[in-house]
């Protein structure tokens, strides 16, 4: 869905400085949309993230009978309520999002309705198999390409069944469709989670009337939701996605001189591992005017340049930061010493192969680095950084992490293709160019 293919390069220069918030959070968005479309009645989002992953799932939800008004990050939704939705009259294609495609799976499969799902070269590499099977399990028939790529047809039973499903994989998305498609099941459907995974789908859901319970149990969290109860209609107010605070936070501690204000940042527990990790190498990060916002912790972070060093970042802090690898690997590239990162499976099946792809990007740009099948190391300040093309293989997250590397190095840094970054992060060039970053876009 992105627009023309266009390279940007980001060179090394003065110290970033400022005040910035970046834009609402797209785990967040993408649920209020879905949520709101299963209430009967309006609900309001407030700082709605506008990126294209999102649109995709307002055309989705729309598709499927919501009435939804947008006036930037302000919208109304009129949803149709749960076991009502309209069948999809055509295709519906999610572009580059993955978690908009399997969040839909889910509420599909909850459904007597069928529905047809495409997306870009990224997302049809995807794997859906880790949804498909246990919505099979509920009864939808889910017909894919090999190896359940898309594109796929998912056809929901009359009466889904509901189940106790143990997740494979530490996975948000496999977890929430799993409790969308439970929504409409007669009985409870309950998921364990043996590593726990973001929240938001359980604390959303329970805002929009939903009964839901979590209860540790020695195999691992269980989430359970009772099926086919009504919907109410909630406001839901957006925080700042952490996820894309990462690029000016990271920015900030490694362009010398730097000093910025990150407003609104969600720091909700399970995706707090960035900061915790650039804590540990001696970031000089401070949480500020801690407060609430609609359910969730938000605040503003201080970031001052600083003197990172190597740690080793745990396997099970993983899922607290999956998103965060690529630019993490940008912070370890300037701190003295080496930075190894465990438990990165998952990192393979993201918008691209984030592991290849980061490293990959750190040979391009002269940092020593070895990775294995789960694992990468960094050693920073090794030698001069920067000179390279790095490859973003549609991937939004290695366009922005390479840009920041850009902005720290000793010769510029250069991404194949920038349009790639409006999948989570409208307007991070000009962002990054306010607080002093010198990006260049071909035109
Ligand atoms: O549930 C979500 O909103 C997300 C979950 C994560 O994916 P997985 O569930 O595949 O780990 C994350 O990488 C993605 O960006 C958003
Ligand atoms: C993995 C990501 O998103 P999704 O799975 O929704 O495409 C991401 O935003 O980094």
């Amino acid at each position: 869905m992105s627009g023309t293919r266009r390279a940007a390069s980001a060179h090394g220069g003065g110290a970033l400085t400022g005040d910035v918030r970046v834009p609402g959070d797209k785990s967040i968005s993408h649920r209020a949309l879905m949520m709101a479309t299963l209430a009967v009645g309006r609900s309001r989002i407030d700082g709605l993230l506008t990126a294209e992953d999102v649109m995709a799932t307002a055309a989705a939800m729309r598709a499927m009978g919501a009435t939804i008004a947008m006036d930037g990050e302000q919208v109304v939704v009129d949803g149709v309520g749960l076991g009502a939705l309209a069948e999809p009259e055509t295709v519906i294609d999610f572009g580059n999002a993955g978690t908009g495609t399997r969040l839909t799976m889910g509420i599909v499969a909850g459904h007597p309705i069928a529905a047809t799902f495409v997306g870009d070269a990224s997302l049809s590499r995807r794997p859906m198999g880790r949804v498909a099977n246990p919505l099979r399990e509920m009864g939808a028939l889910v017909v894919a390409r090999s190896g359940d790529r898309l594109p796929l047809s998912i056809r929901g039973p009359q009466t889904p069944a509901p189940i106790e499903y143990r997740l494979p994989v530490a996975s948000a998305q496999v977890k929430s469709a799993i409790l969308f498609a439970g929504l409409n099941a007669p009985g409870e459907t309950t998921v364990i989670e043996p590593v726990p995974t973001r929240d938001h789908t359980e604390r959303m859901l329970a805002a929009f009337g939903a009964k839901v319970t979590r209860t540790p149990s020695p195999d691992g969290l269980r989430i359970t939701v009772t099926g086919r109860q009504p919907m109410t209609p909630c406001d839901v107010t957006v925080p700042a996605d952490p996820s894309s605070a990462a690029f000016p936070i990271v920015a900030g501690l490694i362009v010398p001189g730097s000093e910025l204000l990150v407003r609104d940042v969600m720091l909700n527990p399970s995706r707090t591992g960035l900061i915790t990790t650039l804590i540990e190498m001696g970031g000089e990060l401070t949480v500020e005017n801690e407060r609430d916002a609609g359910g969730e912790t938000i605040a503003d972070i201080r970031v001052v340049a600083s003197r990172l060093k190597g740690v080793t970042v745990p396997a099970d802090r993983a899922p607290s930061m999956i998103d965060e690898y690529p630019v993490l690997a940008v912070a370890a590239a300037f701190a003295e010493g080496t930075t190894r990162m465990e438990g990165l499976e998952e990192l393979r099946v993201k918008e691209s192969d984030r592991l290849a792809a980061v490293a990959a990007g750190l040979a391009a740009n002269g940092v020593p680095h070895a990775t294995g099948e789960d694992w990468l190391e960094v050693t920073g300040r090794a030698a001069r950084i920067g000179g390279g093309t790095v490859v973003t293989h549609l991937d939004h997250r290695i366009a922005m992490s390479f840009l920041v590397m850009g902005l720290a190095a000793d010769t510029p840094v250069t991404v194949d293709d920038a349009s790639v970054m409006e999948t989570s992060f409208p307007g991070f060039v000009e962002l990054m160019r306010r607080i002093g970053g010198t990006i260049e876009v071909e035109a």
